[in-house]
This record gives C-alpha cells, structure tokens and sequence, in this order.
C-alpha cells in the first residue's frame, strides 16, 4: 500500500510531518509520500521523504504568472505529483495537459475523481495511478472504506476495464490503520489522507497507528 499525506493548506508544521513520515517509513517500509504547499516542497524534500506536488498547472516554461510549473516542482525536489483533487478541480483537457507537464518533468501523477465514473474518465488519460475520493466524506473523520465501500470497489471496477495497470488508490475520511486495511480488503493499492495526520497533535503516532497492520 502507497500512503499519500495531503498537506492541503492546513497550518501544520511541514518539515515535522515530512519527518515524521520519512521515519515511519524508514522503520516500517510502507512507501509513503508527503504533498504539502508548493512554497515548501524544498524543505520537504530536504528531509529525504518522498516529495508531491498538490498540483501542477497545465503549462510550460512561458508568459504564465501564478502557475505552479512542473519542472519547478521537481526542481525542488517533488517526485510525484496530484492531479484534479477535488479543492483543485481541472477540465478534462487541463488534466491531460497536466499530465503531460508532469511527464515532462519526469513526476509520478495520481489523479483524483470524486466518482467511478471519473475514474473510468481520468484512467483512460494514462496516469501512473488515480484516487477515489467522495467530496462529502472530505475531513469528516468518516472513512470512505467504511461508509461507502462500494464506491471504492466501483472505482476499481471502472479503473479496470479501462486498463488494469492503473492502481486505484482511495481518500476520504482515512486516520487509522483499520481504515486502510478496509481499504486495501476493497482493492485499493494506496490512500491519500490529510486531516488525520496534518491536524494531529503527534503527527508521528498517527502514522504509525496507520501502518501498524501493514
Ligand atoms: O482530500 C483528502 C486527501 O487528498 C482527504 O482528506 P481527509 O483525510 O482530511 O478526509
């Protein structure tokens, strides 16, 4: 299982939880990567730990004031990158032009869908991986892998019949390792989280007690 922590824009400590999440995964060999604000991937990825972009624009190098250009992320050291998350939504054709950015730039993408039926769409555009993730259960503490497990085996389903090399990962909701093994038993091959480690006042325990059944 690939485990992405999700920075947003919440007001934690990056350098902490890259740390953190370059310890745990140093100790328990899960591969888990951390997406935090563009202004800080460098000092994210000073710490050693696997390094996402949250996004990158749709651009190349050129008139494009305020955009987060790909070889700028890998630059700083991202290694992968999420594509339309859903508080950062794209067009179908901005998604692949996107994903041609990040190909450029030589960064792994996962892209987001809040569906299976995106799934199926955003699958068919290539990416080395995509993510289910229901907006409604976002930061609820709810986990997607329990409320609505069907979702994920749907979008595993769609992911398929498109082309089966396309790992499904799911997001939603996800804090503890029972979710993620609920997760797993669906046929996700990863997660992407954020409030349940970026708000945690021990970033580094909630890691753990995430990979503990791994
Ligand atoms: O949007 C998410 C990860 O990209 C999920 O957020 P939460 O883990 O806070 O529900």
């Amino acid at each position: 299982m690939k485990v992405v922590v999700n920075l947003k824009a919440y007001p934690c400590n990056p350098v902490e939880v890259a740390t953190a999440a370059r310890e745990v995964s140093d100790e328990s060999g899960v591969a888990i990567a951390v997406a935090p604000q563009a202004a800080h991937l460098q000092r994210v990825a000073d710490t050693g730990v696997e390094t996402w972009a949250q996004h990158v624009s749709a651009v190349e190098h050129g008139s494009h004031t305020g955009s987060t250009l790909a070889e700028a992320a890998a630059d700083a050291g991202a290694t992968g990158t999420l594509l339309n998350h859903s508080e950062r939504r794209l067009k179908l054709a901005d998604i692949d032009a996107a994903l041609d950015a990040a190909e450029r730039a030589d960064l792994e993408t996962c892209v987001c869908a809040n569906d299976p039926d995106q799934i199926g769409a955003v699958a068919a555009l290539g990416p080395d991986a995509v993510a289910v993730e229901p907006p409604e259960l976002i930061g609820t503490g709810t986990p997607v892998s329990k409320a609505d497990p069907d979702i994920v085996t749907d979008a595993v389903a769609a992911a398929e019949s498109v082309d089966d090399s396309v790992p499904v990962y799911c997001g939603a909701g996800i804090s503890t390792g029972e979710d993620l093994t609920a997760a797993q038993d669906l046929g996700a091959e990863g997660v992407l989280l954020a409030s349940g480690v970026a708000k945690a006042d021990d970033p580094k325990a909630a890691l753990e007690d995430l990979v503990a059944p791994l």
